[in-house]
């Protein structure tokens, strides 16, 4: 039986489902008797755009304890009105022991989706993960998809200053949302850094089995992904995917739209906006106590 929920948790379950109960579309049961139905997250990975959420979602999602829509959901930023059993007809179906999880890049930067989780999660102790990369980075691939799509022909510098000068147009947003500090304050309102997971997202593209090994700690998960089941396929511009064995999808490279080619960029650009980074970075490294070699 083929249930079409994103590739991942696809065969994973497949083979423990032995009956659909057409009254109720959310519930399956295995044949040890177990029930089989949607639940809500235990974790949700919130952001950040275009920092790597997308192969950090496929990566933990070979963890046989993790199933994960795949969509992104989009429930705390835009579907909210839609209400909670819509939220949980988005998820996959899992057993008991199995962590559901979900990605949406847009929460992160979204003014109302920490206090809306508060109210959604309040009795069940829910695990955020915040992927962040090297801002400028995350500017320039955030710059290219918006090119890509819009067929636009503007350099990167022509967003990034105001015309005819080297100002930094800090109200383009693509700019902005690489102040990770400032967002990451609002999130403090509402959850205890026990809470929160940072993702060196620079780090997952060169060593993801340092990242997932730290995840895996932070979900409690018994340790499943490493090192042996990753491969850097240089079609994929050597970005790192990861092996059928854990689970048996026939492709672990993320898709087309994932490891685009960047621009090069001015060195004076990159100078400038390093600076322009520099104080978010470093509030917070201090407030988050993180190290990452690029903050
Ligand atoms: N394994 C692997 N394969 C391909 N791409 C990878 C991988 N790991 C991280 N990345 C980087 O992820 C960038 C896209 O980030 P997101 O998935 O967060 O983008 S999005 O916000 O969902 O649009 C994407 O950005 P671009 O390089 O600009 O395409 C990649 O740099």
């Amino acid at each position: 039986m083929c249930i079409s929920y994103g590739d991942n948790y696809l065969f994973k379950n497949d083979n423990k489902t032995l009956q659909y109960d057409y009254n109720n579309n959310s519930i399956f049961k295995n044949n040890t008797g177990e029930i089989n139905q949607r639940r809500l997250p235990k974790a949700i990975i919130i952001g950040v755009k275009k920092c790597g959420t997308r192969a950090l979602l496929k990566f933990i999602s070979a963890h046989p304890d993790v199933v994960a829509s795949m969509n992104e959901v989009h429930f705390f930023d835009q579907n909210y009105y839609r209400g909670l059993d819509w939220y949980r007809n988005q998820m996959p179906l899992s057993l008991s022991n199995q962590i559901t999880m979900e990605k949406t890049p847009q929460y992160y930067i979204h003014n109302r989706s920490a206090y809306r989780m508060t109210q959604t999660f309040s009795n069940i102790k829910l695990k955020l993960i915040v992927i962040i990369r090297d801002p400028i980075i995350r500017a320039i691939s955030d710059y290219v998809q918006l090119t890509t799509k819009r067929k636009s022909n503007l350099t990167f510098e022509d967003y990034v200053f105001i015309k005819n000068s080297t100002i930094i147009n800090d109200k383009w947003i693509p700019l902005k949302i690489g102040c990770y500090y400032h967002y990451f304050t609002k999130w403090l309102k509402y959850y205890s850094f026990n809470q929160i997971h940072f993702v060196d997202g620079e780090n997952l593209i060169k060593r993801p089995w340092e990242e997932l090994l730290y995840v895996q700690k932070f979900l409690n998960l018994t340790i499943q992904i490493q090192q042996k089941h990753f491969y850097f396929n240089h079609y994929k511009r050597s970005f790192p995917c990861i092996r059928n064995q854990l689970y048996q999808t026939k492709n672990g490279c993320l898709g087309s739209s994932k490891g685009r080619k960047h621009p090069d960029i001015k060195q004076e650009t990159r100078t400038i906006l390093k600076n322009y980074y520099k104080t978010c970075n470093s509030r917070l490294k201090q407030i988050a106590q993180i190290n990452f070699s690029w903050l």
